[in-house]
């Protein structure tokens, strides 16, 4: 079994998908509330039922295509079994400064009492002031009764973000939203301690600079964009470049600023490869959306701080990508029709498809328009329902971590 299965790792948006990592939504979804939804960062509040379904026919696409689908809360509980493990990641949920040592006292030596599936879901969906049995005192009394003490992860669903793969190694981001900076935790205890990623090697971690993975692009081997915006920060971009630079997986790094708003959070919410030359783009910023190619000058030393990096002038986004890419052109594919259209779909995920093989990309059926748009350009859409899923704000590409894909890197 072990010596079948792909080597982990992808060095583009687009070769074929052979693993990838999703999260079916789960109780932490239940957690939501007209009050606390905007903070959790999500528009609306889902029907669980529905949204589960739904995501249970997007697994399913991905497995009539023989995507082998890997499920972020088995793997966790999986991690789990390890005394390590569970150490790691009740120190991690512990270490909240809400909680003062009584409560903390009390919550640890509970949470470890736990089977590895409890704990999981306690990681996962939160625990509420009035769930606790015990650690009463100061805190708990004057806490509102449905305060978190841990907080519950909904956006978990969107595994592109807390986790990227360049090349053979992984990328621990660093999320920039109070609401999802634990999702790191968990994802870092997965490819740490998880047997199955046993040795591989990671980039990046949770403690350094924001980076999220909807902001990285693979365009190509070796050509990397990154969004700078709401999420990922200027200072997140160079520490990514640095790093692909010092480990020999990159040779160029786009940094491509956007604005900083929620309908364009993340790069992938306005662009997303779906061939080797095509892409998905928002026709309302694309004339504007602009790129710094980042490159490294010279190496002073082995670490990623011993690098000069180079930086040229910014120059429009297609255009410095085909250059990146040795290509003459990268086509654009737009969203929607009309500018209104447009702005409907990007808002409704409409660019955020995620690529099966080159010219096959799975997108959420509501838009219509861009779908069309996709066939006219000769990529095989395949379309599932987002209806509950979509309120979230992410699409296919933002819902799944490709942990494999074939490689388009020639020689
Ligand atoms: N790669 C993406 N576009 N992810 C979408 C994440 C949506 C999530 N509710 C957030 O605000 O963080």
């Amino acid at each position: 079994m072990e010596n079948q299965r792909a080597p982990h790792g992808a060095d583009s948006e687009v070769g074929r998908l052979r693993t990838v990592m999703l999260h079916r939504p789960g109780p932490e979804l239940k957690r939501l509330t007209p009050r606390n939804n905007d903070k959790l960062l999500f528009d609306g509040i889902p029907w669980v039922g529905r949204a589960q379904d739904e995501h249970d026919a997007f697994a399913q696409a991905l497995r009539d295509r023989d995507v082998e689908v890997l499920y972020l809360v088995e793997l966790l509980t999986e991690t789990l079994q390890s005394e390590t493990a569970r150490e790691h990641a009740i120190t991690g949920a512990m270490s909240s400064l809400h909680l003062g040592d009584t409560l903390r006292g009390y919550l640890t030596s509970a949470l470890h009492d736990q089977s590895p599936e409890e704990l999981a879901s306690f990681l996962t969906a939160g625990v509420r002031n009035d769930e606790v049995r015990g650690g009463h005192g100061l805190v708990t009394s004057l806490l509102h009764s449905d305060d978190f003490l841990i907080d519950p992860l909904p956006n978990l669903l969107f595994t592109r973000d807390s986790s990227v793969w360049v090349r053979d190694r992984v990328a621990i981001t660093s999320l920039a939203m109070p609401a999802r900076e634990r999702e790191t935790q968990l994802t870092e205890l997965i490819y740490t301690e998880h047997p199955r990623f046993a040795g591989t090697p990671t980039l990046h971690g949770w403690q350094r600079e924001h980076v999220e993975g909807g902001d990285v692009l693979l365009l190509a081997p070796g050509v990397i964009a990154v969004g700078v915006g709401e999420r990922t920060t200027p200072a997140g971009a160079e520490r990514l470049a640095r790093q692909v630079f010092a480990a020999g997986l990159a040779e160029t790094v786009l940094a491509v600023p956007i604005a900083q708003e929620r309908a364009t959070m993340h790069l992938d919410t306005v662009c997303t490869m779906v061939d080797v030359d095509k892409i998905v783009m928002y026709p309302n910023i694309a004339d504007n959306l602009q790129a710094y190619a980042v490159t490294c000058r010279e190496r002073t030393g082995d670490g990623d701080a011993d690098l000069v990096l180079e930086v040229a002038r910014a120059e429009p986004f297609l255009v410095a990508a085909a250059k990146a890419m040795s290509i003459d052109t990268l086509h654009q594919i737009d969203t929607g029709l009309d500018p209104v259209t447009a702005e409907r779909e990007q808002w409704d995920d409409g660019n955020n498809t995620l690529a099966l093989s080159p010219r096959v990309a799975v997108a959420y059926e509501r838009n219509i328009e861009t779908n069309s748009r996709l066939e006219e350009a000769g990529i095989e859409v395949v379309a599932i329902a987002g209806s509950e899923l979509g309120s979230g704000r992410g699409g296919p590409r933002c819902m799944s971590c490709p942990v494999s894909r074939e490689s388009l890197a020639t020689g």
